[in-house]
């Protein structure tokens, strides 16, 4: 899937897939804009393309000859602390800061608009509140380590930079993902995939097919894969949904979660449209685990309460006393009338009651852990196979032997 765009000659695709490379006001000159495939892209008021884009009062894709990261080499080469990059304001801000949290990890910032915090939970480690794009540019560039955000910023912002580890790809929050969506109505009522929007006769080089989205680098990607001839992308900062009923696009590129604003607005999305699904990433620059000094270590410290908290969070810890003359009769009728046996399988101890001046055990207590789920499957076979006063509580962590996870990581940065 990765794929280097850096000239016209890696596109292998037509020319008619360019970008939307709108003005942006008359600081940037004409002559420096380069369209986000790496070649330059000459502005002339005549091009279809520009003139496209300017009636749709898009803005042009960032990509001026600005590198899409930030420097700080020299300052970077003298800092002594690690620094975790978490998003600073939106959806994944709260998802982060909770997430954080339950980990017993909570962010300590003095007031809101202070972009600088720390964990007290984990020393020599600052922590920076940045905008979701500028987390993954300051990874990028080495001004931060290590850093919490969308999969889709990383995909798209990251540009497919070998640099860029996700040590743990799930963290369970901001679950969205990225496809293609048109209108319901005129020429693309009958219209439900991407291969039939594709085959319309109606994209020529002179009148390509105009997307509107926030996502260039993988949109531009994608649709190149998907082998789109006529295509024009323009980007714009948000409410996209708009573009198609006001006539600026004819299609979208943008993030769905519960479909909601493409229903409200006419839309629907195409089968084979979806480009990426996503939720949170703990995202780390290979650099910076290789050679600052406690990055290792704290991204360590991270991946083991994020992936004990997941793990837990699915999870009741069932207590139960089984009639039974043993424990091992106990063990066999579990296993014959229940489907739930425990991580490794069902801790069971004698219960001990008072038997006149003699202490004698009729019932064992068993405990399990259940998949939330199947809680209430659980509790009618555990009835079945003779339990009474079914205790269920809610676990905090499930610290296993050394995450998969942390495994992997180590594999990818040759150390095991
Ligand atoms: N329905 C959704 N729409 C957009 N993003 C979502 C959605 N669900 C989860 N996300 C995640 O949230 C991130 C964006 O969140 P949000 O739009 O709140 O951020 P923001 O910083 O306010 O951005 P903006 O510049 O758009 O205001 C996305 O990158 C994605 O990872
Ligand atoms: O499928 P849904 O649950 O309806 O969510 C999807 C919408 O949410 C986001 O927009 P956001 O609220 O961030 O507004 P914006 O478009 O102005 O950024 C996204 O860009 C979609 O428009
Ligand atoms: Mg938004």
């Amino acid at each position: 899937m990765a794929m280097a765009l850096t000239s016209p000659a890696s596109l292998g695709c037509s020319r008619d897939v360019s970008f939307g490379a709108a003005m942006r006001g008359p600081v940037v000159p004409r002559e420096l804009f380069k369209c986000r495939l790496g070649f330059s892209l000459r502005i002339s008021s005549a091009s279809p393309v520009v003139k496209a884009c300017v009636s749709a009062a898009t803005t042009a894709a960032p990509t001026y000859d600005t590198p899409r990261t930030t420097s700080g080499e020299k300052s970077n080469a003298e800092r002594k602390t690690c620094r975790l990059a978490l998003p600073s304001k939106g959806r994944m801000a709260e998802g982060t800061l909770n997430l954080l949290k339950d980990c017993s990890l909570p962010v300590r910032k003095l007031n809101p608009r202070q972009y600088i915090a720390d964990i007290p939970g984990l020393k020599d480690l600052e922590v920076w509140f940045q905008r979701e794009a500028d987390v993954v540019r300051k990874l990028r560039s080495g001004d931060v380590d290590m850093g919490i955000v969308g999969y889709d910023v990383v995909a798209e912002f990251g540009e497919d930079d070998p640099d860029l580890l996700l040590v743990h790809d799930e963290l369970e929050f901001g679950e969205c993902h990225l496809g293609v969506a048109v209108p319901t109505y005129g020429i693309f009522e009958s219209i439900n995939t991407l291969d039939e929007l594709a085959a319309m006769p109606q994209w020529t080089k002179e009148r390509p097919l105009r997307i509107v989205t926030g996502f260039t680098y993988l949109g531009s990607k994608f649709l190149q894969e998907k082998g789109l001839q006529h295509v024009e992308l323009s980007t714009a900062d948000g409410a996209l949904e708009a573009g198609p009923a006001m006539g600026t696009a004819d299609a979208i590129l943008d993030l769905v979660s519960s479909g909601t604003t493409l229903r409200e607005n006419n839309l629907k999305e195409l089968e084979g449209g979806r480009v990426i699904s996503s939720q949170g990433v703990f995202v780390a620059s290979k650099k910076a685990l290789l050679s600052r000094p406690g990055v290792l270590e704290a991204a360590h410290e991270l991946l083991e309460r994020f992936e004990a908290h997941l793990r837990a969070r699915s999870q009741f810890t069932v207590v139960a006393n089984m009639r039974g003359e043993s424990a091992q009769e106990v063990a066999d009728k579990l296993f014959q009338f229940t489907s739930n046996h425990g991580l490794q399988g069902p801790t069971i101890s004698p219960v001990y009651v008072d038997g006149g001046g003699k202490s004698v055990v009729k019932y064992y207590a068993i405990v399990i852990c259940v998949a939330k789920p199947d809680i209430f499957k659980a509790v009618r076979e555990l009835r079945r196979a003779g339990g009474s006063g079914v205790l269920v509580s809610p676990l905090t962590y499930i610290f296993d032997e050394e995450p998969l996870r942390w495994r992997k990581l180590l594999e990818k940065l040759d150390m095991m």
